[in-house]
């Protein structure tokens, strides 16, 4: 570490001697030492510089001199002078010149000095900067109230509030109804995973048209409504129907898988009505041929 600061110092005290006669070649093979010892290498180049002198084109580097650099810029700090000077500045570029956040600053923020307010205004003036300003036009399109369904969503709700607080009905309202104290989702979703049979019959039945017809829930009977093909009792089901009973009253003992796919095609029935199947629809022809069958097994 010593000798090597050692070495720095001699070599500042003893430079190596000057080339600007041979160029700056030379200067990168001088031993550390500083002791330059001119070889046979620095021989030959004196050589050629000696040959370039007397007409050779190999160009050479020329020390810098103020002929030939541009003129350095100087610059000196504001040192008070009066504000009048600073008034044939341009406005700052940010925020842009037409832009709203200068439209809408208070001046004392923006602006060249001699556009400032007096230092009266600016006591009164609010020290943050105000919103931008909107068009009238854009104003009323943030306000305005979706009116349809909102995509990837259900049925918006009929209780929307106007910015003026006054509920409004949207043109496609919710028609869900009060369920009963007991009877919420919730409360069907712990009665159809507690096991117990909802069917109302002891083994699946294989169902024709006629029977599904005749358990419509009237005079007592339950009330059998099929889906693709699978029959299901919903009479269990009507007290928790969060569209009323009467709603789904109007599937019982037929098909319903036209209406039910009008109202809330999104509901799986298969998940909800699982602990209610009754069995499969077969046509009276089938019914009738298992019959004859199981009848002849007998004979
Ligand atoms: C047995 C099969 C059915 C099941 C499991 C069922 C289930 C449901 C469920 C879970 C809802 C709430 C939907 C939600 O919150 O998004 C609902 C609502 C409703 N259901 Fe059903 N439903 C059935 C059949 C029917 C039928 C056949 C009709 C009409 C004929 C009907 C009419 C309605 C109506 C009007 C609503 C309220 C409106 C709405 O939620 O958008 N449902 N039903």
């Amino acid at each position: 570490m010593f000798s090597f600061l050692k070495t720095i110092l001699v070599s500042s005290a003893n430079p190596p001697p000057a080339e600007a006669d041979t160029g700056t070649k030379g200067a990168s093979d001088a031993p550390h030492t500083g002791q330059h010892k001119p070889s046979e290498k620095d021989a030959s180049r004196r050589s050629t510089s000696t040959d370039s002198d007397s007409g050779e084109t190999t160009p050479k580097a020329q020390p810098a001199t103020s002929k030939t650099l541009p003129p350095v810029p100087t610059f000196t700090l504001d040192t008070g002078a009066p504000d009048d000077e600073d008034d044939n500045l341009p406005p700052p570029s940010f925020p842009a010149v037409n832009s709203a956040q200068r439209a809408s600053a208070p001046s004392n923020l923006m602006g060249p000095p001699s556009l400032r307010p007096s230092p009266q205004s600016q006591l009164a003036a609010p020290q943050r900067m105000a919103p931008p300003r909107l068009p009238p036009s854009s104003a009323a399109t943030l306000r305005a109230l979706p009116s349809g369904p909102l995509p990837n969503r259900g049925p918006p709700s009929n209780n929307l509030a106007a910015p003026s607080g006054i509920a409004v009905r949207t043109p496609n309202p919710r028609q869900k109804v009060q369920l009963r104290a007991g009877y919420s989702p919730l409360d069907w979703a712990t009665l159809i995973n507690s096991g117990t049979n909802l069917s109302g019959v002891s083994k699946l039945e294989r169902v024709t048209p006629s029977m599904l017809k005749q358990n419509n829930g009237r005079k007592g009977r339950p009330a059998w409504s099929s889906y693709q093909g699978k029959v299901y009792n919903i009479t269990p089901y009507l007290p928790y129907h969060p569209g009323g009973e009467g709603e789904l009253k109007r599937a019982a003992g037929k098909d319903g898988a036209k209406l039910f796919a009008e109202v809330h095609p999104w509901v799986n029935w298969e998940n909800m009505l699982g602990a209610c199947l009754v069995g499969i629809m077969v046509s009276e022809n089938d019914a009738r041929a298992k019959m004859d069958s199981e009848l002849e097994a007998l004979d």
